[in-house]
């Protein structure tokens, strides 16, 4: 029998933790790089990861590092799953000790912070082309993974074979695994819906019922669709887990951190004081300025995005950007040419 492929998973966040109990349940040798030596210790020692996931056991298997080179060394499939701001430098420590035969995928969701780079571009100019590259997304709460709820996500590639095996790793009893070419659609998705989960969160923490909230998913998910459209992904990556999937659970669920600043928000507390408190990554913060240079550069108008934006810098408040999200003009729902 063929053996298990060995999987170093680099970032001992939330997210990497879960993804690491998964894949190490499947039977895979994990190694799990993190660059807090407690948290690490507790996860190696006491299989547990009192910071992001208290409470919940971990596979006994899971071996934890703070020396990324130890984590490289016998690894078949490198997952990357530290924050945004951190990806690139993450790649850039990693590229010297890259096992030859090993791919990059990650479960990163956002843009470059700075140059509003798509992070597959930012891994193919520090990996080079040859390195076969996957994005892993979809709608995942670490928690729900980590105690072994079911759960559906999806890994875009260009090259299928790796999306393919990528897939297979995190395939199980209780999750499923589906696959797809479009990178850009993907990521796009894995990203706006941070910001219009921040924008939902708002709504709800200004009490503005449920017509309200389902109002700006649906249209939410249309600015999705149209700056896609504009950059070239699939439609139906964004009407998949990678765009809509992830929409829903992201607006409407409370384990989701930038809902939770959006609540804070709508309830009239600061930023500073509302990402203090959730204590971990809030990716809509860098990535509401990322989502509108994107808008900017492919001249497409995204007014919730754009109310998000501001209300993030201060420079409005939730009251006003709802005042003026219900101040524009009439429109037909979609363009015309949006889907032709
Ligand atoms: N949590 C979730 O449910 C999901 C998260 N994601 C995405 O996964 C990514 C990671 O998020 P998540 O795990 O939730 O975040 P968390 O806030 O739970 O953890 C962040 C982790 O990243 C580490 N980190 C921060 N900065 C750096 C750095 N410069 N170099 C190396 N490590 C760093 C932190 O280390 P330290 O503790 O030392 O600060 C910590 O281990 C994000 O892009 C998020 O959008 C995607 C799907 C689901
Ligand atoms: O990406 C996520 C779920 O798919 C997690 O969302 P938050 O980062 O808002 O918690």
């Amino acid at each position: 029998m063929a053996t298990a492929p060995s999987v170093a998973v680099l970032g001992a966040g939330s997210w990497g933790t879960a993804l690491a109990a998964l894949i190490a349940r499947h039977g895979h040798p994990v190694v799990l790089w993190g660059r807090d030596a407690e948290c690490v210790a507790a996860i190696d020692a006491r299989h547990e990861n009192p910071h992001y996931l208290p409470g919940i056991a971990l596979p006994e298997s899971i071996r934890a590092t703070t020396d990324l080179q130890t984590a490289l060394r016998d690894a078949d499939l490198v997952l990357v799953v530290v924050p945004s701001h951190a990806f690139a430098e993450t790649l850039r420590t990693l590229a010297p000790h890259q096992p030859a035969h090993a791919g990059v995928a990650w479960a990163t969701k956002g843009f470059e912070p700075g140059s509003g780079r798509f992070l597959h571009e930012v891994a193919a100019d520090i990996l080079g082309e040859d390195v076969p590259l996957a994005v892993v997304t979809g709608p995942s709460f670490a928690k729900e993974v980590a105690i072994g709820l079911p759960t559906a996500l999806t890994v875009h590639s260009d090259t299928p074979e790796f999306a393919q095996s990528v897939a297979d790793v995190l395939h199980g009893p209780a999750f499923r695994a589906y696959t797809g070419n479009d990178m850009v659609g993907a990521e796009l998705g894995g990203a706006m819906k941070n910001v219009l989960a921040v924008a939902t969160g708002v709504a709800d923490g200004m009490n503005l019922g449920l017509n309200a909230r389902a109002g700006l998913i649906t249209r939410g998910l249309n600015e999705m669709l149209r700056l896609s459209a504009a950059i070239g992904a699939q439609p139906e990556t964004l009407m998949g887990l990678a765009g809509l999937g992830d929409l829903v659970l992201t607006c409407t669920g409370d384990l989701s951190r930038n809902r939770r600043l959006g609540l804070a928000l709508g309830r009239g507390q600061s930023i500073d004081d509302a990402v203090r408190e959730i204590g971990q990554v809030v990716e809509s913060v860098q990535t509401a300025d990322e989502v509108m240079r994107q808008a900017e550069r492919h001249g497409v108008e995204l007014p919730i995005s754009r109310a998000v934006q501001a209300v993030l810098h201060g420079e409005i408040t939730p009251a006003d950007g709802l005042r003026q999200l219900l101040a524009r003009d009439q429109k037909p729902e979609y363009p015309e040419t949006l889907f032709r």
